[in-house]
């Protein structure tokens, strides 16, 4: 055959081959089948495997059932082929082998930049075939057939619209690699938590199980080219390590635990150990996913990468366009390379691939996250919580490397984001007890040597601004006595509408009635100090708190409140 053999279309070669003696038992693909085995009820398994061959010019030659998945090219070794089931398992799952004939000429491989014959498994030769560029190759085309009526209905609730998928009928047929269900595990996890009413107890049970078991097999069933890696349950493997003893999970739980509004306490995290996983050189890789999660109070999940040498493996995490990526294969030629573990964390709404292990072995755990109720690490007694990994860092080194006072210097303020009861009777320590996202910014300031502060702050209510401005706007009052005797007491520029107090607690000020803008200004600083302006505010304040009780005069003496909010503060000094 010459060149343009390549480009023959399959209908041209089925052709030319019209007259070639079927393909028979060399090769190794038909079997003559036992006859049928009848299995009870209780070993019906929930999800079935089936492995069907199919054959050019012959259709289905042996069909084989099982509770794991059946390879195709070991034959000997599965005891229970041809068994015939009376009860329906909730998932079939049927892989169809068929034969066609091909020729044989290479394409390219561009990533690889070598030839490539495809599919690269299975191909074999004919026995009467004598040209060099024929051959009779091997498909697999795998789709699940979901039999479970309960199954059917959630899908059907939870999945208003898929291209190419309906769920209707008594049974539904979906392609590998399964799209539109990946697509819509999470709402299917909330449905299995809410289900309508109109279930009983029974029924809602078997569709909560149903469901479990789709999603299992979802987490279990990636095709080969989109995890290629190993993966083993803990039943099958034993290690002593622990990420709550070196501190990994504290950690996790400061960065990444969701806030509870109102809450006055952490949230704790329990780590369930899921998976050990090994890539291997060349070619392992998890291509770009997000993880199944195995139930509502899940929020994350932590890979630790344990130290065998590797090239290449670079973990990437996505979320709203930002990415992060974790290169652990580097740092392998410091001397403690084997007493290091490396590892990260994320929210189960990040998307996140493992990039192709070039050579040597990558070996992680993964854990899935559970938000639990417990409590929290001081700030700054994790080791393992290195601020200068996380993305806000860079954020923050981004916003003072823009200069955003004009070389002028000025205050860069944090409305914490999380709850903090710091004027509660027993004073809550902080920064001690800071949480999230705010214990990352105390972190991230103090790893660019920026000495943050945390402390209540008052905005100055409206009526004293206005005091104070029609002080400082007035030039005409700065010369009579009363405005000279006051002059020596205030400061000789507007202060700041921001006061920051000295200490956290409720602080009840008995000094006489507050009634002139020189008691106020007494008042501000027996608490506090006004902020150095301008402030640069970058989140919106949460809960405020009753912070300084005193007295004040306007027709007669009455009690007044001010509150503050707690803030993380920074001081950004003027460019020399
Ligand atoms: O091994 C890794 O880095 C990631 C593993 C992963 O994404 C998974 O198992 O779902
Ligand atoms: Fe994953």
């Amino acid at each position: 055959m010459d060149d343009t053999a390549s480009t023959a279309s399959f209908e041209d070669v089925v052709e030319r081959f019209r007259d070639m003696p079927r393909i028979g038992g060399r090769g190794g693909l038909i079997i003559d089948s036992p006859p049928p085995v009848e299995i009870p009820d209780e070993d019906v398994p929930d999800v079935c495997y089936v492995l069907q061959y199919e054959e050019y010019g012959k259709g289905i030659v042996e069909v084989r059932r099982g509770p794991k998945p059946i390879d195709p090219d070991v034959r000997d070794t599965l005891d229970d082929r041809n068994k015939r089931e009376r009860k329906k398992s909730v998932l079939e799952i049927i892989t169809v082998v068929s034969t066609k004939l091909s020729n044989n000429i290479p394409t390219y491989d561009v990533r690889r930049n070598r030839p490539t014959y495809y599919p690269a498994r299975h191909h074999w030769r004919h026995p009467s075939e004598d040209e060099d560029d024929m051959q009779i190759t091997k498909s697999e085309n795998t789709v699940m057939v979901i039999k479970s009526r309960h199954l059917i209905n959630a899908l059907a609730a939870v999945v208003s619209y898929y291209p190419g998928t309906s769920f209707m009928g008594d049974e539904v047929r979906i392609e590998a690699p399964y799209y539109s269900i990946i697509h819509n595990a999470e709402a299917l996890l909330r449905y299995k938590d809410s289900q309508p009413d109109t279930h009983d107890a029974e029924y809602a049970a078997t569709t909560s199980k149903h469901i479990d078991i789709l999603l299992e097999f979802l987490d279990d069933t990636y095709d080969e080219s989109y995890r290629r890696a190993l993966k083993m349950d803990p039943t099958a493997f034993c290690t002593t390590f622990d990420p709550y003893s070196v501190g990994i999970i504290d950690a996790v739980a400061q960065v990444l635990l969701p806030s509870v509004s109102g809450s006055t306490t952490h949230r704790g995290v329990r780590a369930e150990l899921y998976k050990l996983n090994v890539y291997s050189g060349p070619s392992g890789r998890f291509k770009p996913h997000v993880d199944t999660p195995r139930s509502s109070s899940q929020f994350g999940s932590l890979v630790v990468c344990l130290p065998v040498e590797h090239e290449g493996g670079q973990l990437k995490v996505r979320h709203k366009g930002q990415e992060m990526t974790f290169d652990w294969s580097a740092n392998q030629d410091k001397p403690d390379h084997a007493n290091r573990l490396q590892w990260a964390a994320f929210y189960s709404d990040c998307e996140h691939e493992v990039l192709e292990v070039t050579s040597g072995h990558r070996l992680t755990l993964t854990y899935n996250l559970y938000a639990v109720r417990g409590a929290g690490r001081l700030t700054g007694v994790s080791p393992t919580l290195n601020p200068t990994h996380l993305p806000l860092f860079q954020a923050l080194k981004g916003i003072l490397s823009q200069d955003p006072f004009d070389g002028q210097g000025g205050t860069l303020g944090f409305w914490c984001s999380h709850v903090y009861a710091y004027n509660h009777t027993k004073e809550t320590p902080l920064p001690a007890t800071l949480k999230g996202v705010d214990a990352v910014l105390w972190e991230s300031f103090q790893a660019l040597n920026l000495d943050p502060k945390i402390a209540p702050v008052i905005m100055m209510s409206e009526s004293n601004r206005l005091m104070f401005s029609a002080w400082y706007n007035d030039p005409g009052l700065h010369t009579s006595p009363w405005a000279i005797r006051l002059r020596k007491t205030l400061p000789s520029t507007m202060p700041s509408e921001w006061i920051i107090g000295y200490k956290f607690g409720v602080k009840v000020d008995r000094s006489s009635p507050a009634e002139e803008l020189d008691d106020f200004h007494k008042l501000y600083q027996r608490w506090g100090s006004y902020s150095r302006e301008p402030v640069h505010w970058l989140t919106k304040p949460v809960e405020s708190e009753l912070q300084l009780i005193y007295t004040a005069y306007g027709n007669e003496a009455s009690a007044q409140a001010e509150y503050s909010n707690c803030a993380i503060l920074v001081n950004v000094p003027p460019y020399k």
